[in-house]
């Protein structure tokens, strides 16, 4: 393969984005390659301004073409069920035999609505730092501010942090409540750690966390009077010492080419919108991304994704409902490869209704992907809906396993979310946590910052900023 060669990171933290010398792209060959997806403006896309670039929830695009272009010009189809190349193409033991015919042959959508003008620009996002290549060979996407630091008091910042303290607000009152009725002329004993154990608890934090914050406050505080606002601190600390070292940047190794984001999660986490976001940040960054639409159980799904490629000047591949998922990630890849993509991400579905179906499903997608690369898909990110509660936890435990997700998106975390299950999580998993998803809009991806959403949840965002 030819790939493989430039070193590069990606992140979404700093400046930079330093193109690597435009590697090898005639490896196009090396695999057969089906008629390279044409598609929209790749990456010289559309640089809409970010007014433009809003996605609405449930827009109604054009008919998608999926169905015209499958009748019209695509050419066998991988979508047909019927024409079943799936299974034909998969052989049970998992080979995959790509014969012209047989193979899953994604419908690429072809024109699309011109993109808007190429040129517009103002970059989206003040709050979202820009990506940074290292020499090291991948790019870091948002940086998720390990070190929490102060260094971002531009006003903007209050634009998503308002909106998370916001979002957060509701539980993080109950949970303001409940302590100052636990420790209102009450001295810190075992009845009130027990007490305060059990709201911790119900905050969704998880018996772990609960115990570290009872532990300490019982070490430093035991018999004595306690007021709420010290009883906060205490938990906000702890919160960050748990989320702390998941709180990373994402980096894409950006050696292999495409790079391969396998966007899994239970329906309606916010899958599909992340990848929209996620792509704006990587077009930003100067690289060229493919989608591919390969939530095939729900039409909706396929069109807004479409929609998202559009609006972030991305190239899009999909295929008919109900089509072969993993056909269609095969076909994303190597419309990717074929057309110089650095990172082509993939939509998938999250049925849990039938779980025996969800994995054969994910299985069978990263097992053709890896006909293409090994090690492919080489980031698989899970989105969480924050206004789950303890649901969320099986999730990942299912995903992980299924999946081998290795990083987290928490999203609505604008609405009336309940965000405790995170550090419930992030004790449980110690997966990374890539992102947080603070609304609908392109910009509204942010990096994870455990000293943000620590302070969110108890409370004390608000009282740091009177203090100061
Ligand atoms: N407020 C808010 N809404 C969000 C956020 N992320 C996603 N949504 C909304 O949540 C709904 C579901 O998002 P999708 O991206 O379609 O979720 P999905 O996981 O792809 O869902 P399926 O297509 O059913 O698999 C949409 O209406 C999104 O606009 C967020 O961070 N904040």
């Amino acid at each position: 393969m030819a790939f493989g060669f430039i070193k590069k990171v990606f992140s979404f933290g700093k400046k930079t984005v330093e193109e690597q010398p435009a590697e090898t792209e005639g490896s196009e060959e090396e695999q057969k390659p089906d008629e390279p997806a044409v598609d929209q403006a790749p990456d010289s896309a559309s640089k809409m301004p970010a007014a433009m670039v809003e996605p609405e929830p449930e827009p109604e695009p054009e008919p998608e073409k999926n169905d015209s272009s499958a009748a019209a010009g695509k050419p066998e189809t991988t979508d047909n069920k019927a024409a079943s190349t799936d299974d034909e193409a998969f052989a049970p033991d998992g080979v995959f035999q790509p014969t012209p015919e047989t193979a899953p042959e994604p419908v690429r959508e072809e024109e699309t609505p011109a993109p808007a003008s190429k040129a517009v620009e103002p970059p989206i996002d003040v709050d979202a730092p820009p990506p940074t290549t290292s020499k090291s060979g991948s790019v870091t996407i948002g940086d998720a501010k390990p070190a929490p630091a102060e260094p971002d008091p531009e006003p903007e910042n209050k634009g998503w942090i308002a909106r998370l303290t916001s979002g957060l607000s509701r539980s993080s009152k109950q949970l303001t409540d409940s302590i100052s009725g636990i420790f209102t002329k009450r001295k810190l004993d075992e009845d009130t750690l027990q007490d305060l154990e059990d709201v911790l608890i119900q905050a969704d934090l998880g018996i772990e966390t609960a115990m570290r914050i009872t532990d300490t406050l019982s070490s430093g505080r035991y018999g004595k009077d306690i007021s709420t606002d010290e009883v906060r601190k205490v938990m906000g600390a702890e919160i960050t010492n748990v989320l702390g070292p998941v709180a990373q940047p994402l980096e894409l190794d950006l050696s292999h080419k495409p790079h391969v984001i396998l966007v899994v999660g239970v329906n309606g986490t916010g899958k599909t919108t992340t990848i929209g976001k996620l792509a704006a940040k990587l077009r930003d960054a100067g690289l060229k991304v493919t989608l591919g639409a390969g939530d095939t159980f729900r039409a909706a799904a396929i069109e807004q994704l479409k929609i998202w490629a559009d609006r972030t000047g991305s190239q899009f591949v999909g295929t008919k409902l109900g089509a072969d998922a993993a056909g269609l990630a095969y076909g994303a890849y190597e419309t990717a490869r074929d057309n110089g993509s650095d990172v082509v991400i993939i939509d998938t579905a999250g049925r849990l209704q039938n779980k025996t179906e969800l994995m054969d499903e994910l299985a069978k997608i990263v097992r053709v992907l890896q006909k293409h690369d090994p090690e492919a898909p080489h980031t698989v990110l899970q989105t969480l809906d924050a206004t789950t509660g303890q649901n969320a936890l099986s999730q990942v435990d299912i995903f992980r396993n299924v999946a081998g997700v290795n990083g987290l998106v928490m999203t609505k975390l604008d609405g009336t979310a309940r965000g405790g299950i995170l550090v419930a999580i992030a004790a449980k998993f110690k997966l990374p946590v890539y992102f947080i998803g603070v609304g609908e809009g392109v910009d509204d991806l942010e990096p994870f910052s455990a000293d943000d959403f620590a302070s969110a949840i108890v409370g004390t965002a608000n009282m740091e900023e009177e203090e100061k």
